[in-house]
């Protein structure tokens, strides 16, 4: 079996270096605790390639991608480009591009309700407790990649969105295989009453669900979909989705979960695979050490178990269950009893490496009388 991995590392911009590392921390106990062995090589994307090298996805950077075993992805993004509409290089434009070249068209993004965090959540106990659902959002086409233009005059600007057959059909085998080991239902989110591209969604689903007779097929219109998950998220097994529906859906759900901080995901294709939180690079809080980084650490899980590592995988998430439990956690989570960011992921990863332990070291934490973290 093998034991040794390469994982290139784009910590990016923004939080995205501060909460990488402590999914790395995560990945190094898993390594100590079930030998073995993750070789990291860094690599510059987003922002930062951009005041580096001129380039949001440098050469380097792709080729090291294309020849890992998986990609580990902070954040990209800067103000300094958000707040300029015309700037012609953009950071958002190198993880578009690594998306594309590396066939990532498939992103997974899981979305639970802890129980533990029920009580801190906007919504209603009785609506979201229970909620385990999976939102399936095409990555690689739509009207992120369509024909984009700005008139001469900058007067006009056309974004153009566009769906194969083939393109739908390999979402929707995911999807459909991912509810068989769930709750055997598929919901299709799209805006089939307004859009072409949406109508070709409906046909292609309804004809290939055929293939999956054992699991339940139906349908909701976006607008709709956005007020369903809040009213009554319960009702979701599998959402699938397009690029832009399932990017806006997505942070709409991690208020499920209680924070967007708690969101990891993970790209897949027929090659590559990247690991990431949905969150992005949260520039208000760049090195300050207060971002959660448990999206990013359950990401690594997600790697592990892309990797066949599921010991690894289950135990990262049994730490972070705990870290949640014992309320190891940043402040959106706890604003009034907080912990910083690098001392959650020393958490996380002492607690890998020594459970009895670190079960009873944190109990005082719990209480409030130790500083051991
Ligand atoms: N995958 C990515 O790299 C990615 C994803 C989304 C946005 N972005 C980029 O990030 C930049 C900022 O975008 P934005 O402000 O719209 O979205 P954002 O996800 O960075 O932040 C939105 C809000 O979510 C919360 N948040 C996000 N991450 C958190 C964390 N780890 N812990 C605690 N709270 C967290 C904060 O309240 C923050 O104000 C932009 O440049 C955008 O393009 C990148
Ligand atoms: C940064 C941006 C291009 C990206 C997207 O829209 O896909 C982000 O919002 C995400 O969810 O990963
Ligand atoms: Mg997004």
């Amino acid at each position: 079996m093998k034991t040794k991995f390469n994982i290139t590392v784009i910590p990016g911009d923004g939080i995205g270096p501060e909460v990488t590392k402590q999914a790395q921390k995560a990945l190094e106990a898993v390594g100590d605790v079930y030998g073995y062995t993750f070789l990291y090589k860094e690599a510059l994307m987003g922002a930062c390639a951009i005041d580096e090298t001129g380039n949001p996805l440098p050469d380097e950077t792709l080729e090291l991608c294309k020849e890992s075993d998986a990609i580990l992805f902070g954040a990209i993004g800067d103000p300094k480009y958000d707040n300029d509409p015309s700037a012609k290089v953009r950071p958002e434009q190198g993880l578009l591009k690594l998306r594309k070249e590396l066939g990532l068209f498939c992103n997974i993004r899981p979305v639970k309700a802890y129980d533990t965090l029920i009580k801190n959540s906007p919504l209603k106990e009785e609506i979201i407790s229970g909620t385990d659902t999976v939102i399936y959002r095409e990555l690689t086409g739509g009207i992120y990649f369509g024909i984009k233009e700005l008139s001469d005059d900058g007067k006009q600007a056309f974004d153009g969105c566009s769906y194969s057959v083939e393109e739908i059909e390999r979402m929707a085998h995911l999807a459909f295989k991912a509810a068989r080991s769930r709750k055997k239902k598929v919901t299709l989110v799209d805006k089939a009453n307004v859009l072409e591209t949406s109508r070709l969604w409906r046909k292609t689903v309804t004809e290939l669900a055929k293939e999956y007779p054992d699991v339940e097929l139906d349908f909701l219109f976006v607008d709709n979909a956005a007020m369903q998950l809040i009213l009554n998220p319960k009702q979701f097994d599998v959402i699938l989705t397009g690029n832009l529906f399932g990017d806006i859906i997505s942070d709409e759900a991690s208020v499920i979960g209680g924070s967007i901080g708690l969101l990891a995901s993970a790209s897949v294709g027929s090659e590559n695979a990247l690991f990431e939180p949905i969150h992005g690079s949260f520039p208000q809080a760049k090195g300050k050490d207060i971002a959660n980084p448990l999206a990013s650490v359950l990401s690594a899980a997600m790697l592990l178990d892309h990797l066949g590592l599921q010991d690894g995988a289950r135990a990262i998430e049994a730490a972070v269950q705990k870290s949640l439990e014992l309320g190891i956690t940043t402040e959106d989570i706890n604003s009034e009893r907080s912990f910083s960011t690098s001392k959650v992921g020393d958490f996380i990863s002492d607690y890998i490496q020594n459970q009895e332990d670190s079960n009873l070291n944190f109990q005082n934490i719990h209480m409030g009388q130790s500083t051991i973290i």
